[in-house]
């Protein structure tokens, strides 16, 4: 199987949580595409639904897949948000936004009673970092901000370099929202609470890719078909079983 045929069961494994009637968050990536699709062809058997999309990307996808979308204003509670990750850590912390668009999903998790991780077993750390860190950052004074995301980070012992991204024709990326993305190529990052609180607190940074106490479950496909990690009480590790 391929890593593509593990991304597929994961979504589909995830449609087995969604209820007619649910208000559900969208996610963005090649692994919740596949959900948005796989959501789709039940909606075309009549499954009442509605979305909101956490991504310019995934608003396309959806309408092209036939799944309803509304939005914030109009559903500010949703019932359950189905989104992949970049890493995926034992206790369920998160690393997003290697497609650019972590503020809208992590407004829209907030904004949902549950939020459920879709992945294949690569994703799966057993220490978050190794995947650059993403944060998006006000475009006004990036470089001051990118500095001081740097500086945060060595406080925190963490050295790597933190990289403005680019797209293929060297402009700065710019996010659905209008900001740019910085990526913090920390390494392992033992302490991820203390480093998203040190990048909250700086000015210019509008929100980072780590997903701390969002997910309560991850739907995790490998050749042993599909795991779960689910979340526990806090103070407790997460805990393994078969899907
Ligand atoms: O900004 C993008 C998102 O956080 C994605 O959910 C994440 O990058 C995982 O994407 P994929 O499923 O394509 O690996």
């Amino acid at each position: 199987m391929t890593t593509e045929d593990f991304k597929r069961a994961a979504a589909e494994a995830a449609l087995a949580h969604v209820q007619p009637g649910m208000k559900l968050g969208l996610g963005t990536g090649s692994t919740a595409a596949l959900f948005v699709e796989l959501l789709g062809a039940r909606v075309a058997e009549g499954l009442h639904v509605v979305g909101v999309p956490t991504s310019e990307s995934t608003r396309e996808l959806a309408e092209r897949f036939g799944v309803p979308l509304t939005t914030l204003k109009e559903e500010p509670e949703l019932d359950l948000t189905v989104d992949g990750a970049d890493e995926v850590d034992p206790e369920l912390r998160l690393i997003k936004g290697g497609g650019a668009a972590l503020l809208r999903e992590k407004i829209v998790a907030f904004a949902s009673k549950r939020m459920i991780v879709i992945a294949d077993a690569k994703k799966v750390v057993p220490t978050l970092g190794a995947f650059p860190l993403p944060i998006e950052v006000v475009p006004f004074g990036k470089e001051a901000t990118r500095r001081a995301v740097e500086r945060a980070a060595a406080e925190l012992g963490l050295s790597g370099k933190v990289e403005l991204r680019r797209a293929e024709d060297a402009c700065p990326i710019v996010t659905d929202s209008g900001h740019s993305i910085l990526d913090g190529h920390f390494g392992r990052i033992d302490r991820p609470e203390e480093l998203a609180a040190a990048l909250s607190a700086i000015p210019g940074v509008v929100e980072h890719g780590l997903f701390i106490g969002l997910a309560d479950l991850a739907l995790i496909a490998g050749a042993d078909g599909v795991t779960a990690i689910e979340a526990k009480p806090a103070g407790t590790e997460a805990r393994r079983r078969t899907a």
